[in-house]
């Protein structure tokens, strides 16, 4: 049996967050995000420099944090809740490469049913305890011929397929404290870092495994039908999900340096005459695959970054 609880279904399996903070079109404001950062404060002694998130089955990346303080975001003023397997739902505070980090161990997507200003919330957050550097990771599907399951794309730009129907993060009143009303685009990831990242992808053995391309992202949450990545694929997309696009507009906005990269998981069914599917487990058994590997990618390329200063 099943009932209607806040606009969701609970048939037992998915998770059901409290209605005020899934359906509340109040924006967050200033004074309101400040009194989460209050929080945060008084649990982590110290100010991270950098942010990570970690895409689907891609939280394990924590895992690399020294010293680390864990804190579950139903514990965090204001904080929206996870509600996706594969994104656990914690901040997790600590050491990588000596740089003070916080890892968000889960993020918030459009088709979990926030309001993409409430997806990006913990940006802000992150912008307010001092993060100057903002990692974002996903899991994608490879459009491009080119890409293989557990490939890596450097994003090297976006196609804000949301946004074209009006659906932006920065939509609603603007706050100058953060950043203003009319943010440029076209320099949305900072191309030393990717230029650092191939480099170091080549010194630790994934050189052949790196591409650099175009990532778009749809609302979800189904996957895309034939024609849909014949129109993506036509646009210049080469890697297709349901995140980061609207985290990257909000973190250039308040002007954070933004890396992002998809771990390829799945390759897009672009024919017919097929029995593939792709699947969210398929998904989150490439991350967890690639782990390893992952973690000594951005654990280096972040030791470079710093050690070159490359910056906005
Ligand atoms: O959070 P990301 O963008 O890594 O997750 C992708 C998109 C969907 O949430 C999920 C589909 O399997 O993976
Ligand atoms: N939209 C979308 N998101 C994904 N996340 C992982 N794979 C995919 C995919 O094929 N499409």
């Amino acid at each position: 049996m099943t009932t209607k609880t806040n606009g969701y279904q609970s048939n037992g399996t998915a998770k059901v967050t409290r209605s005020e903070e899934i359906d509340s079109g109040e924006r967050y404001t200033y004074e309101l995000l400040v009194e989460t950062v209050e929080y945060l404060k008084k649990k982590v002694p110290f100010a991270p420099q950098v942010g990570i998130i970690c895409g689907s089955g891609l939280g394990s990346l924590a895992e690399t944090l020294v010293n680390s303080i864990e804190i579950p975001y139903t514990e965090i003023p204001h904080f929206p809740r996870s509600t996706v397997k594969g994104h656990a739902g914690s901040l997790v505070f600590g050491y990588l490469s000596g740089l003070p980090t916080v890892v968000m161990k889960g993020r918030f997507h459009y088709y979990e049913g926030y309001p993409l200003w409430k997806c990006c919330m913990p940006i802000r957050i992150m912008k307010l305890l001092g993060v100057s550097h903002l990692f974002i990771t996903n899991a994608a599907g490879g459009l491009n011929p080119k890409y293989r399951v557990g490939d890596i794309m450097f994003v090297k730009d976006h196609i804000n397929i949301m946004g074209f129907a009006g659906n932006n993060p920065l939509q609603g009143p603007n706050d100058e404290r953060f950043g203003p009303r009319f943010p440029p685009m076209n320099q949305a990831y900072n191309r030393d870092i990717i230029k650092l990242a191939k480099k170091v992808a080549h010194e630790i053995g994934l050189g052949d495994k790196v591409h650099e391309g175009v990532y778009t992202c749809l609302g979800g949450p189904n996957f895309e039908t034939v024609a849909e990545l014949g129109m993506l694929k036509m646009l210049g997309a080469d890697a297709v999900g349901m995140s980061t696009v609207h985290e990257v507009i909000t973190a250039n906005h308040c002007d954070m340096t933004v890396f992002a990269f998809s771990l390829i998981t799945n390759e897009c069914v672009v024919q017919y005459e097929t029995t593939q599917e792709p699947n969210h487990e398929e998904v989150i058994d490439v991350g967890k695959k690639r782990e390893g590997l992952l973690k000594k990618f951005v654990s280096e390329i972040l030791r470079q970054i710093f050690e070159k200063g490359i910056h906005n």
